[in-house]
């Protein structure tokens, strides 16, 4: 069953098409992506989910109820959805606790009791229930926004990049707190996010956006192995495309003969993952090998450009561990692991 389905949603301002004749399905307790460049369209398919915005055309049905067709349908406050943004939006004079209660019934009988879970379900220490959000961390005004959207029991938690203030360390730390707060609590989330690695880790449905459209939707996995274009596999990783050649399961291609999975014959564009192509330093030719062209040591993932013989092509950017990197100039042959992805 579908918790939530949007159907050809479309939404214009002025001349922009923010969104173009969007559907998406949404299953109980799930966990979309939806990323896409800036200006895609992100934001519009939030608000349009929260109640904040009407479409111009199409369907939002969530749970059995229609919520909206066209510009018509139920407001936000009555369609029972939490939402977490960017800057967590708490209440600056209010403290900690009444921030968390805001969404309770006046005079609730077990709001202490309500209050102390919400902060032991975020990991928050329950000493912080008096404090002002101005007396907390980035990471800390996050966890309450959030305890704060729980608190209202929503079926559907929408995240608008809701870690994006914070630094690298703390939101993976809070990436994961997240994804375990809301697999607990068994609710279904959408989080809006400019990182790739972020969409690929948090969801088990990653939606791409490009110009108000949608481009490709699926599990992470084969988003990132089966993009449906060189500019969707780009956006969600490196990638090395090169032309090829594709006859009986293999391309011949700069690298050799390399296995693919499609049955396409002829010309084609392949891609692989940096991480399928491993340098082997073996006294190649200059006729035949690479040429290492540059070598970019970054800790445990370096990278190593190969110049191949083909000067048409640009070189092959490589990720690789910093043990035995090799030397600027050095002639290198390149091995591939796995198969590559056609675009026919
Ligand atoms: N209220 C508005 N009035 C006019 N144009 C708008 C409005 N809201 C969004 N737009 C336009 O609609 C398009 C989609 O905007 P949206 O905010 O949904 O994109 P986004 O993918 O969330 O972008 P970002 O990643 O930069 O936040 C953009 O071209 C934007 O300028």
């Amino acid at each position: 069953m579908t918790l939530l389905h949007l159907e050809t949603i479309s939404k214009r301002y002025g001349p922009v098409a923010a969104l173009d004749g969007v559907s998406l399905s949404v299953e109980p307790d799930s966990r979309t992506a939806v990323v896409g460049p800036s200006g895609s369209g992100k934001s519009t398919l939030l608000r349009i989910i929260a109640g904040f915005e009407f479409p111009d055309r199409g369907i939002v049905r969530f749970d059995g109820k229609q919520f909206a067709e066209g510009p018509a349908g139920v407001p936000a406050h009555k369609r029972g959805i939490g939402i977490v943004s960017q800057d967590g939006a708490l209440f600056p004079h209010l403290s900690v606790a009444d921030n968390i209660a805001f969404g309770f019934a006046r005079g609730a009988p077990d709001r202490a009791r309500r209050i102390a879970d919400l902060l032991d379900m975020v990991e928050l220490d329950g000493a912080m229930a008096t404090r002002r959000p101005h007396q907390l961390s980035g990471g800390q005004q996050q966890r309450v926004a959030l305890a704060r959207a729980l608190g209202r029991r929503p079926q559907l938690m929408l995240l608008d990049e809701p870690f994006s203030a914070l630094d690298t360390g703390l939101r993976e730390t809070m990436r994961k707190a997240v994804v375990r707060v809301l697999q607990t609590a068994g609710i279904t989330a959408i989080l809006v996010t400019h990182d790739q690695t972020e969409a690929l880790s948090f969801a088990d449905q990653v939606a791409v956006l490009r110009e108000g459209r949608l481009v490709q939707a699926g599990s992470p996995q084969t988003l990132y192995q089966h993009p449906r274009d060189p500019e969707t596999a780009r956006f969600l990783g490196d990638a090395v495309l090169l032309p090829a050649t594709v006859t009986n399961g293999f391309a011949d291609c700069a690298l050799g003969r390399v296995p693919v999975e499609s049955g396409h014959a002829g010309k084609a564009e392949i891609m692989l993952r940096p991480e399928q192509i491993s340098i082997v330093v073996d006294g190649a030719t200059p006729q035949e090998g690479g040429r290492v062209v540059d070598v970019q040591f970054g800790g445990a993932v370096c990278t190593v450009a190969v110049a191949l013989p083909d000067i048409a092509l640009p070189p092959i950017l490589i990720k690789t561990s910093s043990i035995a990197l090799p030397a600027l100039g050095a002639l290198v042959h390149l091995g591939v692991t796995g198969k590559a992805h056609v675009f026919a």
